[in-house]
């Protein structure tokens, strides 16, 4: 019987959520304010190479042609600026968020209109030898409201492909980042967060987050394997939004990205991606949080999590009591 009606997605089961809503007290109060706006988001794709003018000429053109499509967040990749040829070459162009790069990106938000997720920049790290991976979030002033620095560093011996050690030259952040959008309440993570449940439990379940952020450069043996399952599954247990921009192709003779960014839905259903694994472009879809809480209204897998007895993978997500940022609907 359940699975069926939900499998109804779209307006109809969406009116039919918005009708239940009014026969709860939380309801009718809901019912006198207006459903949230439907807001159009979009992920980016990409081949970066080792070149910051040439990659921001290609941002720029995915900025605009996003900003036609009436998007009001667009997503770009992580190392969106740069991807080196040679190990240790990004401590090179790093520069602080108040450099002359992130000024152009800045600009670029600005005259478009829209709000511009960076997904991992080069940002002059604590010492000489380090940078941070920061995905810094831009209004559509081009005014930076966030930025997280990636916790989870890519010190893997990929089977099948190649040895990558991201702290060599990279000092992980130490923060976790939630920040408003007109699309939501966004979670900033980077590329292998994804392979850490925990920080997206903390950012549902513990800072209310309702899109989360996934810019990333895959590698192509983990891409094929893991890429796809891995975000839907985030989309499922946090019932939230995932956009998750991507590189992909071939950025010099040793690095290639598996591509295949895509935007998938608070039930898990794929709703947008590229056409094609490996081309430059973006991919629009539409974030209805209406439909999003009718999920969580109707699976409220928050009030049905037994803390007490695998207890948490946080202590933030213990709600104590009365804490309204923890209650359903
Ligand atoms: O090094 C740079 O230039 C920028 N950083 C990256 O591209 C990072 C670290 S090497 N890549 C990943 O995290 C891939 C994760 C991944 O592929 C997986 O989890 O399977």
């Amino acid at each position: 019987m359940f699975f069926p009606l939900f499998s109804l997605l779209g307006f109809t089961f969406e009116h039919t959520i918005v009708c239940d809503r009014l026969w709860t007290p939380k309801g009718m109060a809901m019912a006198l304010h207006a459903l949230p706006p439907l807001v159009k988001v979009a992920v980016a794709q990409m081949t970066a190479i080792s070149d910051t003018n040439a990659n921001f000429i290609t941002c720029a053109r995915l900025v605009q042609e996003a900003a036609a499509a009436g998007v009001k967040l667009l997503s770009l990749p992580e190392c969106f600026s740069f991807i080196g040829s040679r190990d240790g070459e990004a401590l090179g162009i790093a520069e602080p968020l108040t450099g002359p790069i992130m000024k152009r990106y800045q600009s670029l938000a600005r005259e478009a209109g829209l709000w511009l997720a960076l997904g991992g920049f080069q940002e002059k790290g604590p010492d000489d030898k380090h940078i941070y991976n920061t995905h810094v979030l831009l209004d559509d002033y081009g005014r930076i409201c966030s930025s997280y620095r990636k916790i989870h560093l890519f010190d893997v011996d990929v089977p099948g492909g190649p040895v990558l050690k991201e702290s060599n030259n990279t000092a992980p952040g130490s923060e976790v980042v939630v920040a408003n959008c007109p699309a939501g309440k966004l979670g900033l993570t980077v590329c292998y967060d994804l392979r850490f449940p925990e920080l997206y439990q903390r950012l549902r379940f513990a800072e209310n987050a309702e899109v989360l952020l996934v810019p990333s450069a895959f590698t192509k043996k983990t891409g094929e394997a893991h890429w796809e399952l891995l975000l839907r599954a985030r989309a499922v247990e946090t019932q939230c939004y995932v956009l998750a921009a991507a590189q992909a192709g071939k950025h010099n003779d040793k690095r290639e990205s598996y591509g295949d960014a895509m935007i998938i839905d608070p039930w898990g259903t794929v709703i947008a991606r590229l056409p094609d694994k490996l081309v430059t472009g973006i991919a629009v879809a539409q974030v209805d949080l209406s439909m999003l809480q009718a999920i969580r209204l109707r699976m409220p897998i928050e009030q049905h999590r037994r803390y007490d007895i695998y207890g948490p993978s946080c202590p933030q997500q213990v709600p104590s009591k009365g804490d309204e940022k923890h209650s359903s609907l």
